[in-house]
């Protein structure tokens, strides 16, 4: 077979379209993925050097396929490698060289989902809102919106629409103040900071174009404003600029993403070259009728042929439960049936779900037989306490002015530093703006704290400088040096005290032998590892789009995950559940606009299309509701797609 033997026509055009502007437009299952996979190998093969090449990536299983293939290509002489990477990864690599221009310190650190609610949480008390006003996951998903719609807090009072706005803005003043002031960034920071450093100066913009003479982006589709933003600027000089994706597939509408991106290419890039790839080879044919007239109900949309290659083996199913327990428990018992009567390897099997509340009795069932699973995203490993708490030792070691991190740890495990101490010294820190260390040492010196708790927490940060030096010194070695921390505080101790069934502070402890792995394994495979660095890669870790998801994908077990962080993957056998009126669409969305029922519709339009082989769709006729049973209606999308989409009205006297 020659070197591209195995593409089709157009997606061999594709790969071979080495310069400027290029859009591959095409539904799901169509090899986009796999063409930018080869097109970097060929782009590598016509003499571009790897390291200026830049992929943006979604799935562990493209990153590491470009890998090998450009190994192969380079029989393995590969000196430096391209940049395959995320949109945050990429952002955090320049603001690391260059956010010193925005007075921010070289070693900003990250805060994640759990640190933005505990922030939120203390934003909220200090000016005076009270829950019921404002939530703060609300604070923080307004707070996101504006920041990727480039609003900065200064403007956010003149954009809010209503009270509950009117608060997020002066929510969102006091947020930025607190992530100033201990010098970190949120993930929309990221983005934000980037696209002002490269607005702002253009020597640092220059510096980054002349990094990348080629830039390849996948799932076009979820690009949000400010991720345009930074790209357009970042090829304005070679339009080198190659992307993929499908506008049925744009799921990211409610995080800022815009569809537009990518149905207005053309404009922006002027001359591009747009292919289309019409041959799916993922999904059999009966699967992808479904997809098809789903997703033929949604309005603004390139219409597309997709053509199957794969004949079903069995029909797509619809199966219905009295419960949702019922529903769990028969997925479950049919997935074990496969699994040991006939042999289907659990990798093989994805259960696809809407909500987070869904998959918890999906677990219960899976563990009851001791099936292997792994829940990806939501729930990561990265939530459980004794990680959070293990990571927050780690980030104020890096950073001593992360007071949240610091109010997290400073008497876990006990070491008589009371909370009236604490909140004491935090408030006088607060209102002087004086770091909490030096706060401590001066209410000694006013007797307003106890000796007793100022030579604890005087001993507690000698503990913090210590480990502080020996990561710096070695850091190849930051992973011994963490379990001598965790020997050193006992940690397993506090386990033992926190978990009486024995069991479970089993389980803990293992965790934390996990933890540790994964510091090993992080510095075995870096080159120059640092503490900062080691936190970012966490802090991107955790989300849902980030590619290390897939990571655990490749173990052999059920994959447990929700529509959003299935993109881009596929498994043989797909069971795609709760297919209910306010699950899927989710309940935000029933009566919603029509704009964002579509979203919903391009959501199950993903789930569906996941499907290689075999595909279950269920529901539950009751599902619990704060805790007692309601009736739910069937999703509009199962009777859609058992028919022919709505005909365009034709005016009289038009043919039909
Ligand atoms: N020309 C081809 N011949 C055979 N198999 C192919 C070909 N092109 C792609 N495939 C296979 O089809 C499957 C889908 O490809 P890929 O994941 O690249 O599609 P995609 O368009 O990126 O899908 P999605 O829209 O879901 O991201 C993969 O298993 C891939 O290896
Ligand atoms: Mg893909």
């Amino acid at each position: 077979m020659d070197r591209l033997g195995h593409l089709n026509p157009a997606q061999r055009e594709a790969v071979q379209t080495l310069s400027g502007p290029l859009l591959v437009l095409a539904g799901a299952g169509t090899g986009k993925t796999r063409v930018i996979t080869v097109r970097m190998a060929e782009l590598i093969r016509n003499g571009v050097t790897p390291e200026r090449i830049l992929s943006v990536t979604f799935t562990n299983k493209a990153s590491k396929e470009m890998l090998q293939r450009t190994r192969e290509l380079l029989g393995g002489r590969m000196k430096k490698r391209p940049w395959i990477s995320t949109f945050h990864a990429l952002c955090v690599s320049v603001l690391r060289a260059e956010i010193k221009h925005l007075g921010y310190p070289d070693r900003f650190a990250i805060i994640d989902r759990g640190d933005q609610e505990s922030i939120a949480r203390g934003v909220l008390r200090d000016i005076r809102v009270t829950e019921k006003a404002l939530r703060p996951g609300d604070l923080l998903s307004v707070v996101s919106r504006w920041k990727s719609a480039g609003v900065p807090h200064q403007r956010a009072a003149e954009v809010a629409d209503d009270d509950k706005e009117f608060l997020a803005a002066l929510g969102y003043r006091r947020y930025q103040e607190k992530l100033r002031a201990t010098g970190s960034v949120d993930f929309d920071d990221l983005l934000l900071l980037t696209n002002r450093l490269f607005r702002e100066f253009p020597e640092v913009l220059e510096r980054h174009q002349r990094r990348f003479d080629h830039v390849q982006i996948d799932e076009y589709q979820d690009t949000n404003g400010l991720q345009f933003s930074i790209i357009e600027a970042l090829v304005r000089g070679h339009n080198n600029i190659c992307v993929v994706g499908d506008d049925d597939q744009s799921i990211y509408g409610w995080r800022g993403a815009e569809v537009r991106h990518i149905l207005g290419f053309s404009q922006h890039f002027p001359g591009a070259k747009v292919i289309r790839l019409e041959e799916n080879y993922r999904c059999t044919d009966r699967i992808l009728d479904m997809a098809n007239r789903l997703v033929q109900h949604n309005r603004d949309r390139h219409k597309k042929q997709l053509r199957p290659n794969k004949q079903s083996l069995e029909d797509v199913r619809f199966l219905e439960f009295s419960d949702e327990t019922l529903e769990a428990e028969q997925v479950v018992r049919e997935i074990r049936f496969l699994h040991q009567q006939k042999n289907v390897p659990l990798r093989d099997f994805a259960i696809l779900f809407r909500t987070n509340e869904q998959p918890r009795l999906f677990e219960a069932e899976l563990r009851r037989y001791g099936l292997r699973y792994v829940l990806l995203g939501s729930q990561s490993f990265y939530d459980k306490k004794e990680i959070r708490d293990l990571l927050a030792y780690l980030k104020v070691i890096a950073h001593p002015d992360d007071e949240v991190s610091l109010l997290r740890i400073i008497n876990t495990p006990a070491r008589g530093i009371g909370n009236t101490t604490v909140e004491k010294v935090m408030t006088e820190a607060v209102r002087e703006g004086v770091p909490f260390w030096d706060m401590a040492q001066r209410l000694v010196n006013d007797g307003v704290i106890t000796v007793k708790a100022g030579a604890a927490i005087d001993k507690f940060r000698q503990l913090l400088d210590t480990f502080r030096r020996k990561m710096e010194s070695q850091p190849e070695k930051m992973d011994v040096v963490l379990r001598e921390l965790i020997d050193t505080i006992d940690y397993e101790m506090e386990i033992e005290r926190q978990y009486k069934d024995p069991q479970q502070a089993l389980m803990r402890t293992a965790g934390l032998d996990d933890f540790v792995g994964s510091l090993t394994d992080y510095v075995t495979r870096t080159t120059g590892p640092t503490l900062d660095d080691y936190l970012a890669s966490v802090a991107l870790d955790g989300r849902d789009d980030e590619p290390d998801k897939e990571k655990q994908a490749a173990e052999d077990a059920v994959k447990l995950m929700t529509l959003h962080s299935a993109k881009g993957l596929e498994f043989p056998r797909v069971y795609l559940v709760g297919l209910e009126e306010g699950i899927l669409p989710h309940k935000r969305s029933v009566d919603a606009t029509e704009k964002e029922i579509a979203e919903e519709r391009r959501l199950a339009y993903v789930g569906i299309t996941r499907a290689q082989d075999y595909l279950t769709l269920s529901r539950a006729e009751t599902r619990k509701r704060y805790g007692k049973p309601r009736k739910s209606m069937p999703s509009r999308f199962l009777r859609e797609m058992q028919q022919e989409p709505p005909r365009v009205a034709v005016e009289p006297g038009q043919p039909a």
